[in-house]
């Protein structure tokens, strides 16, 4: 079951929208628990904590900070404490985890050995660190939108009250993941934040934090974090609650003060809104599948990218990655095959070293004889221009990535020419338009190209994949 239904489902049936911080914090233990062996002490408080409340919240969120603080005893008490959670109450491991190198092995065993069902992430690395969790389509994820901390504000309403960074987070990262994958953790004692948020974000499930710091106006927070129908919102149980002797009965009895507000809240509304992702079905692109595929594996970027001309891209294509996805490289073969099948040509050649593989692979599958032409030619061995075997007159059809200024592609091209071939066609996955084609025709080249860059974009703004800023910046280029 995926976490968003796992949670929706004890939702209802424990009535709930409070979860528990699953945290032994040596500073908060109460003193019933303090014994002379800590761990001992710490183990009974959170087995206390999870029996006392199994059946009046929708979540557990142990923060891995806690445990890993602890050394090797804390991480064998994690292990215990996720094994005594009852089965059917999601988990949510607290890991804000931010470093991109490690992951994609850490969402492995969190979610594969520790079998949590979410996880809290940075959003500083971006959607590449993201998109390893989002692999696993039964989990996801709760991204750090913003923290109560004090000093955090200078960064976190950065530039300014009216544009502030948390609010291009949870922009940014609603292009992430569905809302089904992908929640927002909020941590704040300011209702005003949280309006915010959620008018920015109304089909997110947000997991607020830190509401207790403040003055503690439940109604407010309720009022500003429920989405219209009275969920979406998740609520911590406050920390002095959990070291409670009667956790149980004070659990339900905030249970209830939200329940109520919820009921009078619903009753209030006049209407629900339903999130729809803006896909315009009719209109959708041929090869709108496998720009998705692209996108989501990074092949495709958006930002401030610096071209070989000095020139700045809002976007930068990086194709020689879907080498490392045999299932996207095998559809973005069958594009080029497709266009190739109508050419007339004896062999086919790849542009170094982007267009190599490619090459290889419809050479392969068009059953055609390879070439190329060498970027560099080496001072020793054959000293050859072209690799591998031709007869001069033969003609070619050349296979790039993508034609920015078609200097790269031209330059291979006349190095097959200057070898005594004929090049006609030059077939490339991506046009970056602009006059591009028009510049090989002046130069004797027919140009082909599966996508060009405004279908991808549109394609991808349609989808939600990228925002208004970012077709913007396309557009104004
Ligand atoms: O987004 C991009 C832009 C460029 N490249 C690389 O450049 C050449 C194409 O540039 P020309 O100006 O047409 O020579 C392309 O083959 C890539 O190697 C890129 O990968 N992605």
């Amino acid at each position: 079951m995926i976490f968003f239904d796992k949670l929706n489902r004890t939702i209802s049936e424990n009535q709930s929208l409070l979860f528990v911080g699953l945290d032994p914090n040596p500073e908060m233990i109460p003193s019933r628990y303090q014994s002379s062996d800590m761990m001992t002490g710490l183990e009974t408080w959170l087995q206390f904590m999870i029996a006392e409340t199994s059946d009046f919240v929708c979540a557990y969120k142990p923060t891995l900070g806690f445990y890993e603080a602890l050394g090797v005893p804390g991480l064998e008490l994690l292990i215990k404490t996720l094994k005594s959670i009852p089965k059917h109450i999601p988990i949510i491991l607290d890991a804000k985890h931010g470093d991109l190198n490690t992951s994609s092995i850490f969402a492995q065993t969190v979610f594969t050995e520790w079998l949590v069902d979410a996880v809290t992430l940075s959003p500083y690395t971006g959607q590449d660190h993201v998109a390893p969790f989002l692999v696993y389509p039964d989990k996801a994820v709760f991204i750090l939108c913003c923290t109560s901390n004090p000093s955090a504000a200078i960064l976190q309403q950065y530039p300014n009250y009216n544009s502030p960074l948390y609010l291009q987070v949870v922009q940014e990262s609603k292009n992430w993941g569905t809302p089904e994958q992908l929640g927002l953790e909020v941590g704040t004692t300011n209702a005003e934040v949280l309006k915010s948020i959620r008018s920015l974000a109304p089909e997110r499930i947000i997991m607020a934090r830190s509401i207790w710091a403040g003055d503690g106006n439940l109604q407010q927070i309720l009022a500003a974090g429920l989405n219209a129908n009275g969920d979406g919102l998740l609520i911590p149980v406050p920390q002095d609650m959990l070291g409670s002797v009667n956790l149980s009965e004070d659990i339900q009895y905030l249970r209830t003060e939200i329940n109520q507000f919820r009921s009078d809240f619903i009753h209030d509304a006049s209407s629900c809104d339903i999130w729809f992702p803006d896909i315009d079905v009719k209109n959708k692109h041929p090869h709108q599948d496998l720009i998705l595929q692209l996108f989501d594996i990074g092949c495709i970027m958006f930002g401030e990218f610096v071209q070989a001309s000095g020139a700045t891209f809002p976007y930068y294509v990086d194709l020689r990655k879907i080498i490392s996805n045999p299932q996207v490289f095998n559809q973005v073969l069958s594009a080029y095959e497709e266009i190739l099948r109508t050419l007339t040509f004896d062999r086919l050649a790849g542009i170094p070293y982007g267009s190599l593989p490619t090459a290889t692979g419809l050479s392969l599958r068009l059953h055609c004889p390879m070439i190329f032409p060498r970027k560099e030619v080496k001072a020793h061995g054959t000293r050859r221009v072209i690799e591998g075997n031709f007869h001069p007159g033969e003609i070619v059809a050349v296979v790039d990535d993508i034609l920015i200024s078609g200097k790269s592609v031209m330059e291979g091209a006349e190095k097959l020419k200057s070898a005594g071939l004929k090049v006609n066609d030059i077939v490339v996955f991506i046009d970056h338009e602009q006059g591009v084609k028009d510049r090989l025709q002046e130069n004797g080249y027919h140009g082909h190209s599966v996508l060009t860059i405004s279908e991808i974009v549109n394609t991808l703004h349609q989808l939600g994949r990228i925002n208004d800023r970012q077709l913007l910046a396309f557009k104004d280029n």
